[in-house]
């Protein structure tokens, strides 16, 4: 799992290093693991041209240590100085030991539009609020030209703890961060600014907590994918129950019934008026147009997608809801759920809600800019796990664990995507995850399924019941088509 960090926590992890290692070694632990990584970036640094954007703390003097490096190695460094007087003093004589020199902002243009790399060391962790007036102006022109564009521990105008951006912030290509990911590289606005991400080990992770935010790497989320075993039944893997689509709209219950047979194919009842669909769409299925309570035992429930919001739909929900089953609500269940969130609130078995924005704001608030804090937030508040789909899904639970989603990819921004990864959380929920890491797991697979489905174009849902097998697969460590290792 890849812990993340908030700027809180970073500083708590620095302060004993700070007092126990010689001034600047930190620093210069951070530098070299910059200058490293813009080495191998520029390939060559003899001749190259770069520009350290450098603000008035601890971030400038690690872009000003890193250009001395840079500059020693034949490269042509020029530091772009915002507050020359506050400028790192350690970091600026050590630069201009090195042969590298200054400008000011006002003078820095023509250097912008011809540079191969450009460091942004305007601010890192210290940062607050959007980017003063001199410094979004450089950031503008400097992405308008040719260079890489590196940032230093943060994008600046990314705010490190919630990915929210005010104004402008730096559109970096590469960020190299230093002795933990901060959770505003890769959730909201901020992951679009981050670019490819490399962390550099400053020798803080002994001093971390445990981290209360994570993302999960292929390997956790294969963990949590239980392969079955020779003494498995049908029974044994877990039944989930599906009510979703309409006699009128069935595929919500095609797609959401689909999914959960692809992710773990012990059996899936489907209870809905979108019977006759999902029969003929997946004989697997072991279908009634009744109540749920006619479709036999289940494990999980999973209810809401293409269902309406009628009355009918209503007491589907509410005899769902009155189980002591783990039920995940999705689409129509949600908007009726927002009207009714006693329903909820007053259960004891887990529940998880996967609303989008929209969805999320009939709750009662606007998800804002702090993707994280929203969902957790909702998930305190009515007692469930939230997965909070959008740039990086977010899940939360009531007890304040969160995941950032990783994976994925823009093409899954279309109809029925949604009714998919309900059914694949759904079939992880009945196979007895518990009800975070189901939703964090089913978020995974899904983003995987979706880059492999759209590797071959654009995709439609239904492609992503189809490539399921081959991401968790894939997921699995194991390519397309091949056998587990079945050991010695
Ligand atoms: N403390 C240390 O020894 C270490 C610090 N490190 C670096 O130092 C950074 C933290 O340093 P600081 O605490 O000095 O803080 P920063 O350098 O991140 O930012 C503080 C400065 O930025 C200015 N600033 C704040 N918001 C701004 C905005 N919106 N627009 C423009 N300027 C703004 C402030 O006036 C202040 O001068 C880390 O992100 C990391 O890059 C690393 O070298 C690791 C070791
Ligand atoms: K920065």
């Amino acid at each position: 799992m890849i812990g993340l960090h908030t700027v809180a926590e970073v500083r708590a992890a620095e302060a004993p290093l700070l007092a126990a290692l010689p001034e600047g070694a930190l620093m210069q632990r951070a530098a070299t693991g910059l200058a490293t990584v813009c080495l191998r970036l520029l390939g060559q640094a003899y001749g190259s041209r770069v520009v350290l954007l450098v603000g008035a703390g601890g971030n400038g003097g690690d872009a000003l240590h890193a250009g001395a490096r840079l500059a020693s190695r034949g490269a042509r460094v020029t530091a772009v100085l915002l507050d020359p007087e506050r400028a790192h003093p350690a970091g600026l004589a050590a630069f201009r030991r090195a042969g590298g020199r200054t400008l000011a902002p006002e003078a820095a243009g023509p250097a912008l539009d011809r540079a191969d790399l450009v460091l942004d060391g305007i601010v890192g962790i210290g940062g607050s609020g959007s980017l003063r007036a001199p410094a979004a102006a450089l950031v503008q022109r400097a992405a308008a030209g040719p260079a890489l564009m590196v940032a230093v521990d943060v994008p600046s105008g990314v705010d490190a703890d919630t990915g929210a951006v005010e104004g402008a912030a730096f559109p970096a290509t590469q960020t190299v961060t230093f002795g933990a990911v901060k959770p505003g590289l890769v959730v909201g606005a901020g992951r679009g600014y981050t670019g490819e991400l490399h962390l550099v080990d400053i020798g803080l992770a002994e001093h971390l907590p445990a981290a209360s935010t994570s993302q999960l790497t292929d390997a956790d989320a294969a963990a949590r994918l239980p392969l079955p075993d020779a003494d498995d039944d049908k029974y044994s893997q877990g039944v989930v129950g599906v009510v979703a689509g309409s006699a009128i709209y069935p595929g919500a219950g095609v797609l959401c019934t689909g999914a959960a047979l692809r992710t773990r194919p012990g059996l899936v009842r489907y209870a809905g008026t979108a019977a006759d669909g999902v029969r003929s769409a997946w004989p697997e299925a072991i279908v009634t147009d009744g109540r749920p309570g006619d479709a036999g035992r289940v494990q999980a429930w999973v209810v809401g997608p293409g269902m309406g919001t009628d009355d009918d739909a209503r007491s589907v929900l509410a005899e769902v809801l009155a189980t002591d089953l783990p039920v995940l609500v999705d689409a129509d269940a949600l908007t009726m759920l927002a009207r009714e969130p006693q329903l909820v609130r007053r259960r004891a078995a887990p529940t998880v809600l996967t609303p989008h924005e929209r969805e999320f704001a009939r709750f009662g608030s606007e998800v804002g800019a702090d993707r994280l804090g929203a969902a957790r937030a909702l998930a305190a508040d009515l007692g469930a796990v939230v997965l909070l789909k959008g740039e990086a899904t977010v899940v939360a639970d009531p007890a304040g664990t969160a995941f950032v989603n990783g994976t994925g990819t823009p093409w899954l921004a279309t109809a029925g995507t949604g009714d998919v990864l309900s059914g694949i959380a759904g079939a992880l929920l009945a196979g007895g995850l518990p009800a975070g890491e189901a939703a964090a797991v089913a978020a995974h697979v899904h983003g995987r399924a979706g880059q492999a489905a759209a590797a071959a174009g654009p995709l439609l849902a239904g492609d992503l019941v189809r490539h399921l097998p081959e991401a968790i697969s894939r997921v699995r460590g194991q390519r397309p088509g091949g056998l587990p290792d079945s050991g010695p």
